[in-house]
């Protein structure tokens, strides 16, 4: 038995073709969503994700503000960067692709973002809403797993899940969301400090792999039918994508979200959608 695929191209498509037909609507009321991206350095990856955002804008309708600079970039020009953005009318939300490079202090860049343009869930408002449970953008990648998990029908209601990671952007947030009432889970949260990571493993209903650390993940570690998702980006000498899970996975897993073509796709959808959900928000304002 080989795991069944946990499609994120697909699923992601599907939340397009519904983004499309809301932006359309916010543009009959004169308002048209635009995206910003902050690019800093020439890192080959990061280029191509931001290139990848801005593809699938074009593709919903929403209008996209690209910023770039050099890696010599100082921490004044980025907050410079910013501030602009903050400013900008035609920007309803924006990223800053992250990491920044060294030096560049990344919290103190997305504490000055402006919260209701945060496009990633990443700023300290918007993380402190999700600790409060109060309405806010969520963290895209955290928030697309548990999308991706729920078009294929996987039960997320009482699973064990163990998290491995604890980055900001996935292994700190996915928890959060993960234990809220409406996805009830039970999570453990493994990382690089954890003593015995298969005992563990062997547990859990479903594994979200976040560590970046390439075939972390063993078949021998995880229970038959489990569903395992692959997020990390590690990358071989050619420049191919090597993820968390060992391919061996695959004959053990129940489910497996594949790396390219799982998380990444939804990672950029949910991005898309706190766009539109902020500028829906902002068009209620100002109806109201
Ligand atoms: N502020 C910020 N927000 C982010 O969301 C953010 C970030 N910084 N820094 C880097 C990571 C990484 N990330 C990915 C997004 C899409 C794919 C993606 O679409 N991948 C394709 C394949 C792309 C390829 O082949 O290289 C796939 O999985 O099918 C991957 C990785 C967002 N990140």
């Amino acid at each position: 038995m080989t795991a069944q695929i946990l499609d994120g191209k697909a699923t992601a498509a599907a939340i397009k073709s519904e983004l499309t037909a809301r932006v359309a609507d916010l543009k009959a009321k004169g308002i048209t969503p635009g995206l910003g991206t902050v690019l800093v350095g020439d890192d080959p990856g990061s280029q191509k994700y931001v290139a990848g955002k801005h593809r699938d804008c074009a593709e919903v309708g929403i209008a996209s503000i690209q910023r770039e600079l050099p890696a010599t970039a100082t921490q004044e020009e980025i907050e410079a960067v910013v501030r602009e953005l903050n400013e900008d009318p035609a920007c309803t939300g924006y990223i800053v692709q992250l990491p920044l490079p060294k030096g560049i202090d990344e919290n103190r860049i997305l504490e000055l973002m402006d919260p209701a343009k945060d496009a990633d869930g990443l700023h300290p408002m918007n993380l402190g809403r999700l600790v409060l449970n109060e309405p806010a953008p969520l963290p895209c990648t955290p928030n697309g797993i548990i999308t991706l998990l729920r078009a294929h029908g996987v039960e997320i209601n009482g699973a064990e899940v163990v998290v491995v990671g604890r980055g900001t952007t996935i292994g700190r947030p996915m928890p959060l969301l993960l234990t809220r009432k409406s996805e009830n889970a039970t999570v453990t949260q493994c990382h690089t400090g954890t003593r015995d990571l298969a005992s563990h493993l062997r547990r859990a209903d479903i594994i979200v792999a976040a560590a970046g650390v390439p075939h972390l993940i063993k078949p021998e570690d995880v229970k038959p039918g489990a569903a395992v998702l692959d997020v990390g980006v590690s990358r071989d000498e050619s420049g191919k994508i090597v993820g968390d899970v060992h391919p061996g996975v695959n004959e053990v897993a129940g489910w497996r979200a594949p790396n390219p073509g799982g998380v990444g796709p939804m990672t950029r959808a949910q991005l898309l959608v706190n766009v539109v959900e902020a500028a829906e928000r902002a068009a209620n304002a100002t109806a109201s």
